[in-house]
């Protein structure tokens, strides 16, 4: 049954992030693990007990879920755990039975999961094709336009095929998904799909287009005859690639599904919709475990940019809190012009923050997708040590937040945009604004309050109604916005400090590395400065969802840096051996130029 979605999100369940359920019990294994001397056997039983229930409850098939409970048992009690392990500058740096316990889990995710090769697989000769296949209102159509824009960015030609003739809207959906694509969709409607696919592909291969992609029928449930069409069509044209799409929220049955299309196709691989609106997403963890093909991609929403590549090494990272650092930046790299996003970096952090950047952040932010899934790519947990209060979560995941924000915003002046400090009482302020230079020299008041000190008693009351009656909220969510928003500005211009006098992040070199991680954990112990990061309710008021800041300000300069940062960790970034083949190479080529030079200064 296709089943239609009015607003992003609206098919989760429950509110929680994107594969919510099963991080439950890891975080549940964790704290059980907090305060333990070491692995123990009866210790390691009991925190595994926790991951078993929450990844029955995802729907991960239960003899994966066995495997990987055997997997990791192994790994923590097989070898003689290294709880002292050697640090970088070859000191001794005591590993937590937690942090052992989630590494492990990370690296079983990542065996259960992959390896994935995400590149598609080239015809040897001409056309490649792309077959797409699966149960009726799984994704196929949808699934079949993100690829089609996938390949037409990468530079290549692609033509769509509209293979299922038995729903006449498909034909349709696919023609509009075309035309918004500027991409050619061959259709023959009422004539035999076999016969479709076939000419479609002699066309193409007239046209010379790169990639054809047969959007094929799909059934309720598996059935022979869908069956028998597929194979038929598959040993017409021979597509290089076969894509089972999958929708997430079929849970177990995904496992079936996929089963029986692999023993009649041989697949290349899965794509796994939906999973935007899934806190489950447990066939993501069994479908490579059950059929030995690879999950390729994830469809994280409707829109036709919503398309992820399956790294395990991400999933895995989401799943137990570390976030996904890499997979955060290929969202940024879509949708931010990446010079001006170092400009805003190095600006935010240098403290000379405005109403107007933010806003831009926020328009950023909301072009990436929904809060829940951004957040769920945050390192939250390697950075906060997975303390952060589920209200303050849930508000910062709050999309509407943000639309509320947008207005109020929208209904200030552009003085009081590009300085906030204009809402405040004289006495409040901390700096003479600029406008009043001119008009009257007014005297700085000898102690000006600190932001996160700020009630409602220090604002210019008019204004702050003015803009409230201009945008339809309430005073106190104005005051409550610009408050933050002061503090969010302080912090950020705190934390330029702290990572050297304010300048771009990209450019410090990896030495001062443990200072900005320091100075990040410093933020993350002040429970004012969380909340003004993460938008806790102080007061009873609206919080903002920081993290618009905070994530906009990762997406300059500072995400590359914070992503190696954490690699250093042992989380996302470059790998040793990556960076020491890199040192090579530019070893290999100052010797060439070495030479060359030599030799051009004999001749
Ligand atoms: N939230 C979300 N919705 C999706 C995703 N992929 C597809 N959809 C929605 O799922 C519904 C069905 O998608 P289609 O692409 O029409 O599915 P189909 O498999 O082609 O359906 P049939 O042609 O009936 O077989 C549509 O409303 C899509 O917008 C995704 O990754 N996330």
């Amino acid at each position: 049954m296709r089943r239609e979605r009015s607003d992003k999100g609206a098919l989760c369940g429950n509110h929680g992030l994107v594969f919510e359920t099963i991080s439950k019990g890891f975080r549940a294994a964790r704290e059980r693990l907090t305060g333990k001397g070491e692995l123990s056997e009866d210790v390691v039983d009991a925190a595994l007990k926790d991951v078993r229930l929450s990844l029955l409850e995802a729907d991960v098939e239960f003899r994966t879920v066995k495997k990987f409970l055997r997997d990791v048992k192994q790994r923590a009690l097989g070898e003689e755990v290294q709880l002292v392990a050697k640090g970088k500058d070859k000191k001794k740096v005591r590993v937590r039975p937690e942090d052992h316990f989630v590494q492990i889990c990370h690296e079983a995710l990542v065996d259960l999961m992959g390896p994935v090769d995400t590149s598609l697989a080239r015809a040897n000769k001409g056309i490649t094709g792309i077959m797409m296949v699966g149960l009726q209102g799984s994704g196929k159509t949808t699934t079949t336009g993100k690829l089609a824009r996938k390949l037409q960015r990468e530079g290549h030609s692609v033509m769509l095929v509209a293979a299922d003739v038995y729903r006449p809207a498909a034909i349709h959906q696919l023609q509009v998904l075309g035309e918004r694509l500027g991409v050619p969709v061959f259709a023959a409607p009422g004539a035999n799909p076999v016969d479709i696919c076939r000419d479609a592909t002699e066309e193409a291969s007239i046209k010379g287009v790169d990639f054809v992609i047969y959007d094929t029928a799909g059934r309720l449930t598996v059935d022979d005859a869908l069956m028998a069409e597929l194979e038929n069509i598959q040993s017409s044209v021979h597509p290089a690639n076969i894509f089972l799409v999958i929708d997430a929220m079929i849970g177990q049955d995904a496992v079936q599904t996929a089963k029986a299309f692999d023993e009649r196709l041989d697949l290349t691989g899965v794509i796994l919709t939906k999973l935007d609106g899934d806190a489950r997403g447990g066939a993501a963890l069994s479908i490579k475990a059950t059929t030995g093909k690879p999950i390729k991609f994830l469809g994280m929403g409707e829109g036709l940019d919503k398309l992820d590549e399956f790294r395990p090494e991400g999933l895995a990272g989401r799943i137990l809190g570390m976030g996904d650092l890499v997979g955060l930046m290929n969202d940024f790299q879509e949708v931010v012009d990446e010079e001006k996003a170092a400009a805003d970096a190095e600006k935010m952090l240098g403290g000379g923050f405005g109403m107007d950047d933010f806003l831009q952040q926020i328009k950023t932010i909301q072009s990436m997708g929904s809060m829940r899934d951004l957040m769920d790519k945050m390192p939250l947990g390697s950075l906060f040590g997975g303390d952060i209060p589920d209200e303050v979560l849930e508000q910062a995941a709050d999309d509407n937040e943000l639309v509320k924000i947008e207005a109020m915003i929208n209904s200030m002046t552009k003085k009081e945009r590009a300085d906030p400090e204009l809402f405040l009482d004289e006495s409040a302020r901390s700096s003479v604004p600029a406008h009043a230079k001119l008009t009257r020299r007014k005297k700085r008041p000898r102690k000006p309050k600190a932001p996160d000190q700020l009630g409602p008693e220090d604002f210019i009351e008019s204004r702050v109604q003015r803009v409230a009656r201009g945008c339809g909220h309430q005073g106190e969510d104005v005051v409550a916005l610009v408050s933050r928003f002061m503090v969010m500005r302080d912090m950020f211009g705190m934390l330029g400090d702290l990572m050297g006098g304010g300048g771009m992040l990209g450019k410090i070199p990896g030495i001062k590395q443990a200072k900005q991680l320091s100075a990040v954990r410093k933020l993350a112990k002040d429970p004012d400065a969380l909340q003004a990061l993460m938008g806790g309710g102080g007061g009873g008021m609206p919080g903002i969802p920081g993290m618009p800041g905070g994530a906009g300000g990762l997406g300059g300069g500072a995400m590359p840096d914070l992503a190696s940062m954490l690699g250093d960790m042992g989380g996302a970034g470059p790998s040793p051996t990556k960076r020491g083949k890199d040192k090579k190479k530019g070893k290999d080529k100052r010797k060439k130029d070495r030479k060359s030079r030599r030799k051009n200064r004999r001749k």
